[in-house]
């Protein structure tokens, strides 16, 4: 079996991308936000209530003849940035890009924080970090990846994000046209549940590549890149105008300055991101300040490799035993 669905920026500044999905008989379409940070697949649904729905997509599963209440469990999650939700678990059919798994936990909303509300493009997530994530008790579900695997034609799936473009997430196979060269792997160390690797070093512009094993999680739902902030203060000191500002809460600068590019390691290839990606937005629509696509992680306790360096890769996540991460240019 295999899958590929597209990937699809929700805005213009690429802050999540949201993937086309259907749910029960007869299929019911939302836009997901497929997520590697997390482990949790929950909608937008009938059981949300109405002031806190703005625009999305909604599963409602008593329209679904495949639906099946999970009775007696709730789940309940929050995220990095703060935002969360909670709710009730149905089991259905659910299929991505022509894959399909039956009786997939389908985690549905009956309460979303503020910013999913106002987020009207994004009708919930789809968890593919490792499923000890998984927030339903008394008994935690199994990821849609989890439930397929045993069905893929290889055990992976790939993400091909892009810089203000539709990229693609497949699924059971690796398609060799979407990269070019090798894929370079590396070992992940699947605690707590993220997809954590190393990166074997960095370089900023031509400068000298600087070898050291900087760990983090590769996490297709959050938008930016997060290092230690040595690096982010070596990158930003090449850019005129540039500062740390309490009050935008991260490096903004000029958005007429020439930033450098960035180039990490994957074991001995190397990955380069183009300055464009590095500035993000501009902080409001008529500003001449920019806001940084590679910010510092000292306030998160963890690096987080995110859109913004995954969209300069191919990126193979495989579940094979041991699980492992690859790395291709594009
Ligand atoms: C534009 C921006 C200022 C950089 S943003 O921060 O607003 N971007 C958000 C994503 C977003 C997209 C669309 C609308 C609104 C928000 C972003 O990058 N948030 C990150 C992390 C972060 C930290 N600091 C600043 N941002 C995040 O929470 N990402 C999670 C998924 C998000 C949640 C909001 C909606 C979009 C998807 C995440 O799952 O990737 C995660 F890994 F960061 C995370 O929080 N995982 C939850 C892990 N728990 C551990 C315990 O068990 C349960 C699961």
């Amino acid at each position: 079996d295999k899958g590929s669905a597209a990937a699809i920026p929700i805005n213009e500044v690429d802050i999540a991308y949201v993937t086309p999905v259907t749910i029960g008989t007869p299929p019911q379409t939302l836009m997901l936000d497929l997520d590697t940070g997390s482990s949790d697949l929950w909608v937008f649904s009938s059981l949300t209530p109405s002031t806190q729905v703005r625009g999305q997509e909604i599963y409602t599963p008593t329209k679904s003849s495949t639906s099946k209440l999970l009775s007696g469990h709730t789940w309940s999650i929050r995220y990095g940035d703060g935002s969360g939700s909670r709710g009730s678990v149905y089991t259905d059919n659910f299929t991505i890009g022509g894959l399909e798994v039956r009786s997939q936990a389908v985690q549905t909303a009956l309460e979303v924080s503020s910013s999913f509300t106002q987020e009207q493009s994004l009708d919930g997530l789809v968890g593919l970090g490792f499923s000890t994530l998984n927030t339903v008790r008394p008994s935690s579900q199994l990821t849609f990846f989890d439930n397929a695997r045993p069905n893929l034609d290889e055990e992976v799936f790939t993400a091909d994000l892009k810089y203000h473009a539709t990229g693609s997430y497949d699924f059971g196979f690796i398609d060799s046209k979407k990269y070019t060269g090798n894929i370079t792997y590396t070992a992940v160390q699947q605690s707590p549940g993220y997809w954590t690797h190393s990166l074997s070093g960095y370089s900023v512009g031509s400068g000298a590549f600087q070898a050291s094993q900087i760990s983090g999680i590769s996490d297709t739902g959050t938008t930016l890149l997060y290092l230690p902030t040595a690096i982010v203060t070596a990158y930003y000191r090449q850019v005129q105008g540039a500062q740390n500002s309490q009050y935008y809460g991260g490096y903004v600068f000029p958005c007429s300055s020439t930033l450098p590019t960035f180039t990490f390691g994957i074991e001995g290839a190397r990955f380069t991101i183009p300055a464009s990606y590095i500035n993000y937005t501009r902080i409001s629509p008529t500003s001449t300040t920019c806001y940084g696509g590679l910010q510092s992680s000292s306030g998160l306790g963890i690096n987080i490799f995110g859109d913004v360096a995954l969209k300069a890769a191919f990126v193979v996540f495989s579940g094979t035993n041991p699980p492992r991460i690859g790395f291709a240019t594009k």
